[in-house]
């Protein structure tokens, strides 16, 4: 048994919208060091951890998080469409082992993600149907948030799980999301009765013209945001910097403290991505000791996201 991470930012205007060719060079260059460690590790299997933007979960019912057995990708913003390759079985004994250590998964038969859950799997393998993946969908746009603790006991069960039940594998954890960022995604508190209703799940499986708006929305919003028009709130880099930081020290238990509101007021409504990326440390950090081989920071409008990707393995 082994296990090695993976988190990325994802950022569906990677294709949409253009920084300056020394910024796309440096993301580059995170993702090719990512390629490169995952093609030398060659797991057998992936658990991908992702968010999702109302688009397969809705206000109508909203789990803090929910594993899938069965797994279609919608393809919004030209990502890879189709189903992913689950092993139902393992994600039947996963969720067994969670429930039996208090954590009370939600799980879908057929759950729906969107470029939040396959981005990484796409940059990674250029396929999105590579490898045998468990995806577990984790709330982080939808307010009510479950407190960060729950997160990392999430996380440190999907780890017990490696250890225990996975111990002839090579398994690699996907933390997808991130870091500081508030694009424009709706909020309930401030829709209006045609948004609400979208949220509520009116947004499921949008025509192709309202896809398309959707989307125009993002990218045009994204280009107002790289020319200084403030229309979504700022990056936090401080704030993104100090979560890596902590992260790579292997103690998550200061996370534990922070607040939701705090998260989104510092941060913005989607910085709630991190909890991905705080589930998978949490996992590889119950398998053992880990070092943090790669890191990559920078804040970048363009993608609307404070933009990381790290790499980290068992010591
Ligand atoms: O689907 C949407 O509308 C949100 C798109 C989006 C934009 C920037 C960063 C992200 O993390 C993200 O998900
Ligand atoms: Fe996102």
């Amino acid at each position: 048994m082994t296990l090695a991470l993976v988190t990325m930012s994802h950022s569906p205007l990677l294709e949409f919208v253009d920084p300056p060719a020394e910024v796309k060079a440096q993301v580059e260059v995170a993702f090719e060091a990512a390629r490169a460690f995952v093609k030398d590790y060659d797991p057998d299997l992936v658990i991908n951890i992702g968010p999702d933007h109302y688009n397969g979960f809705f206000y109508d019912i909203m789990p803090p998080f929910c594993i899938g057995y069965e797994a279609v990708a919608i393809g919004d913003f030209g990502t890879q469409a189709g189903a992913l390759d689950v092993p139902k079985e393992l994600a039947a004994e996963l969720t067994d082992y969670l429930m039996h250590r208090d954590i009370d998964m939600t799980v879908s038969l057929r759950m729906e993600v969107d470029h939040g859950a396959v981005q990484p799997m796409e940059i990674i393998y250029g396929d999105i149907t590579a490898k045998p993946i468990l995806p577990i969908f984790v709330n982080s746009v939808a307010p009510p948030f479950t407190p960060l603790r729950r997160i990392r006991q999430l996380g440190e069960g999907i780890g017990a799980f490696v250890k225990e039940h996975l111990a002839d594998k090579k398994v690699l954890i996907i933390g997808s999301g991130g870091l500081s960022h508030e694009p424009p995604v709706p909020q309930i508190a401030t829709a209006t009765p045609e948004v609400r209703q979208s949220l509520l799940g009116g947004g499921r499986h949008l025509t192709p013209e309202a896809r398309d708006a959707r989307q125009q929305r993002v990218i045009s919003a994204a280009k107002d945001f790289a020319a200084g028009i403030n229309v979504v709130k700022p990056l936090a880099p401080e704030w993104d910097r100090e979560l890596m930081r902590i992260l790579a020290t292997g103690d998550l238990s200061p996370i534990d403290e922070w607040s939701p509101d705090e998260m989104t007021e510092v941060a913005g409504n989607s910085s709630h991505e991190v909890r991905t990326w705080i589930a998978a440390y949490a996992a590889l950090g119950v398998v053992g000791e880990y070092t943090v081989d790669y890191s990559f920071y920078r804040p970048i409008p363009e993608y609307i996201a404070g933009f990381g990707v790290t790499i980290a393995s068992l010591k």
